[in-house]
């Protein structure tokens, strides 16, 4: 049996199968037919040198970019075009950046309504959500701060805000730490636990760290362009 057709009989919401990914017109390849499947509720870390391919293989679980050739699935659904993947983004995966990708000249708030628009979520309920998520994020202050006033640990709570405000099943995380230091580092994944496992969200989480990466349920290592489990 597939991977895909494993994933609509089993509780896996992520599935890639079999996937290549090149970049400069093939001068690169990254990906070396990659299999992966996460399963609901878990928390997964995505371990490897960098330049191995971790932030490459989150984007095309999140729809971000399109493989070469290969399988991906979301929640069972194959993605295999462009506009399906975007609204799967916007209401099933929510994804913090390794640079945490916020508009600096806007203010935390504004920054976080902006996928709840997209999305189609009524301004009450963006609201609620957005007063849910920084009373438990500690931003509640700094709702009117715009981006560039605020703190590495601060934006990096932020981005989690704006990542989770259209409650989606999977998070997809690149290095959600890895700019911080290491008190800062561990409040914001204590936290990035706490929120994922509250809302049986799924995580997988790029990271460098390895103390952190063991607290995740698995680890997985990335290696000359292919999977490896080490936990
Ligand atoms: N858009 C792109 N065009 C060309 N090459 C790219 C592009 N994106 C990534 N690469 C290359 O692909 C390789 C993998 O990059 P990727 O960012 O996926 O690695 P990574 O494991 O996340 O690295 P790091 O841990 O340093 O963030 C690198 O050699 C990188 O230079």
């Amino acid at each position: 049996m597939s991977s895909l057709s494993a994933a609509t009989q089993t509780n896996i919401v992520l599935c890639a199968e079999g996937v290549w990914k090149s970049y400069d017109d093939g001068a690169i390849t990254v990906l070396k037919g990659v299999d992966f499947t996460a399963e609901q509720g878990r928390t997964v870390a995505l371990c490897g040198p960098s330049g191995c391919g971790k932030s490459t293989l989150l984007h095309l679980l999140g729809g971000l970019d399109q493989p070469d050739r290969g399988l991906l699935a979301v929640n069972g659904k194959e993605l295999n075009r462009h506009h399906d993947s975007l609204k799967l983004l916007r209401h099933e995966v929510g994804f913090v950046f390794q640079l945490h990708n916020l508009i600096p000249d806007l203010t935390l708030e504004e920054n976080c309504l902006i996928p709840t628009v997209a999305a189609g979520l009524n301004r009450k309920a963006a609201q609620e959500r957005l007063r849910e998520l920084t009373e438990r994020t500690g931003l509640s202050h700094r709702l009117d701060h715009r981006i560039q006033k605020l703190s590495g640990g601060e934006r990096q709570r932020t981005a989690l805000c704006r990542a989770l405000m259209n409650r989606p099943g999977i998070l997809l995380a690149d290095e959600p730490t890895g700019s911080l230091d290491e008190a800062t580092s561990e409040s914001v994944f204590q936290l990035l636990l706490e929120i994922v496992a509250n809302e049986a969200v799924t995580l997988v989480m790029a990271t460098h760290d390895r103390a952190l990466a063991h607290r995740c349920d698995r680890m997985i290592e990335m290696h000359d362009g292919r999977i490896r489990e080490s936990l």
